[in-house]
């Protein structure tokens, strides 16, 4: 599908709009067209030694008056027609990217960045924006003035009609040059542009971290190679474009000298007896006759642009979504079970191999291993981030794949260790977990998420606006609001990737009473590292290389030897070697008895 139809099927309903915006500016350019009459109809007098009487003023009058108004009106209109449809466009492409975007795999997002995707959805469709808004109303404008003019000179003389149109003729192989060239670059460009956005994106939501581990001149080198590879393709394009361009331009300007050429030599010639033709012909180029194709050049550029912006935007909306399922199911109890689970990256890594184990209603699961073992993976799949390549996960006996969306969001929430709070107040952020929840719900659940308290401290409360992602909150704070989200969702079944490694004493110890409390009567499926979560946890899952290498309860699984006692010896020395450091000059082996 051609760019073109591709952004016919995007206006839908603004198709209309999108018309009509060209419609009016062709109709401001003919309004401007009366103006010129005027004027020219005096300048014709004036030179051919006649006098201006009082008719030809009222006329002129008249016609000016016709003419700003009709321009105005159709200039109010075309604007008004073009800016809502680009909008109304652009919107819907917004929208259908990110409605797409939810329905792929979240674990891969079909390759794409993060960064990548913002990029899309602001610079890509920026510039379809600016096209439907500016370029292509103005194109339109060529349809009028110049039109208009060319018909009623060749009514008058087909020669210099046609000498007039003679350049806007011309002018197409040449754009038709320049098209060809921008096309060969407009794809390139987009990217390399996204690209850069997308760097600066990510630079930004990354610069202390940047700052703090690389230096300030390191870390903007890959940044700056993003932002110079744009500069690079934008400084290639105008090379390769300024010559078609200028060559445009020039074509369009030869048209002064070849109306004065072929009109003084059909004078001269006697082919031409009525020099007030000849003398509007010139009169109405020196007011810019031409000038709306010059809109029609830039319009060309932009358009080679929009096309390669749809075509990325139309990349990702073919990116293959997970399946809906034919016939949704509810879920019989909470209970989760996983059988022979096994999935691979799409660049190959397998991470996860043949998984199962059971976990009962209402009970806890805690899922440990080293880094790099599966187990935000294996989270991730539970709540269909992406269907596994071999295996079922089933949640109260039903298969996650034959959920819809909302009895999944009904059944599971998630926990993660990178919390995201909204520019919204502390209640619209803890209620994302349940948009129809009351007020009361939402202090239960943050009463029941330990942030009642430090909530009501806040100037506003339940209102406090927050600023970009929650600043102005701590570590802990934000997470007992993640905490109340989770809650109020009153999902059954909980998903936790328990991070607490970064938060004080205090704040540790309110987050992990949070935690308890949300856990209580769900079944909970717990990443963690802590040692205390790992032995109250009903069962523990042991992940090494993606395979399920043990699976029972602490005592069990000590009791065994093998990959579980290893890790365990290791995060209490670890969590021991944290104490004695808190407490200053202890021995590390002397508090291996607090683990216990
Ligand atoms: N988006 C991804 N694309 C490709 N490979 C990935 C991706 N995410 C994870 N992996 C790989 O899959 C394997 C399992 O990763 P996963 O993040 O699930 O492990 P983990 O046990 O949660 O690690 P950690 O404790 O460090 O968070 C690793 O080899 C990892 O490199």
């Amino acid at each position: 599908m051609s760019g073109a139809a591709i952004l016919w099927r995007c206006a839908g309903g603004a198709r209309w709009r999108v018309l009509g915006g060209v419609a009016a500016r062709i109709a401001q350019s003919l309004f401007l067209t009366l103006g010129f009459y005027a004027a020219v109809t005096v300048i014709m007098v004036l030179t051919t030694g006649g006098t201006v009487h009082r008719d030809h003023v009222t006329q002129v009058a008249v016609l000016s008056i016709l003419s700003l108004s009709g321009q105005l009106v159709m200039g109010w209109l075309a604007a008004r027609l073009s800016w809502l449809a680009a909008y109304e466009v652009v919107a819907e492409l917004r929208i259908a990217v990110l409605n797409h975007l939810v329905t792929l795999p979240q674990t891969s997002l079909g390759g794409r960045t993060r960064a990548d995707i913002s990029a899309l959805v602001t610079s890509d469709t920026q510039t379809v924006e600016e096209f439907l808004s500016d370029a292509l109303p103005r194109a339109g404008q060529v349809l009028g003035f110049p039109l208009a003019v060319i018909v009623v000179v060749s009514f008058h003389d087909p020669v210099l009609g046609l000498a007039l149109a003679a350049p806007i003729v011309a002018v197409w192989p040449v754009m038709a040059v320049s098209g060809r060239r921008l096309a060969e670059l407009g794809d390139e460009r987009q990217g390399k542009q996204a690209h850069a956005a997308a760097a600066m994106i990510d630079l930004v939501a990354s610069a202390p971290a940047l700052w703090l581990y690389s230096g300030e001149q390191r870390s903007l080198s890959y940044y700056s190679r993003a932002v110079n590879a744009f500069r690079e393709v934008s400084v290639k394009m105008v090379h390769r474009l300024v010559v078609p361009s200028g060559a445009a331009g020039f074509v369009v300007q030869t048209g002064l000298p070849l109306i004065l050429a072929v009109g003084g030599w059909r004078l001269a010639n006697g082919e031409v007896t009525d020099t007030r033709v000849v003398v509007a012909v010139v009169a109405t180029l020196a007011v810019g006759v031409y000038q709306p194709v010059h809109g029609v050049l830039a319009a060309g550029e932009s358009w080679q642009l929009t096309q390669a912006a749809i075509r990325r935007a139309v990349d990702v909306l073919r990116l293959p979504q997970l399946p809906a399922p034919r016939h949704p199911r509810q879920p019989s109890d909470n209970g989760v079970e996983l059988s022979g689970v096994s999935y691979t990256y799409a660049d190959g890594v397998p991470a996860l191999r043949e998984v199962s184990f059971r976990a009962a209603p209402g009970s806890t699961t805690a899922l440990v291993g080293r880094s790099g073992s599966g187990k935000s993976t294996l989270l991730s799949l539970i709540d269909r981030g992406d269907d596994p390549g071999e295996g079922v996960i089933l949640i109260g006996g039903v298969d996650v794949r034959d959920m819809d969306t909302a009895t999944r969001c009904r059944t599971i929430t998630q926990v993660f260790q990178d919390i995201h709070l909204f520019p919204g107040t502390v209640a619209d952020n803890i209620a994302v977990g349940n948009p129809g929840a009351s007020r009361d719900q939402i202090i239960a659940a943050a009463r029941t998420a330990q942030a009642h308290r430090f909530i009501t401290s806040l100037d506003d409360g339940y209102d406090t606006v927050l600023g970009e992602d929650g600043a102005g909150l701590s570590g802990g704070q934000r997470q007992r609001l993640s905490i109340a989200r989770a809650v109020v969702s009153d999902a059954p079944v909980v998903l936790l990737d328990e991070a607490t490694a970064s938060l004080d004493p205090v704040s540790e110890a309110a987050v992990l009473r949070a935690l308890d409390e949300l856990c209580r009567e769900r079944t909970a499926i717990i990443v963690t590292h802590r040692l205390s979560t790992i032995v109250r946890a009903d069962d523990i899952v042991v992940l090494d290389g993606g395979c399920c290498v043990q699976r029972g309860t602490h005592r069990e699984l000590l009791a065994a030897g093998g990959t579980y006692a290893q890790l365990w010896a290791t995060l209490r020395e670890s969590e021991t070697w944290a104490l004695n450091r808190g407490s200053g000059d202890a021995d590390p082996a002397d508090g291996a008895a607090v683990a216990h």
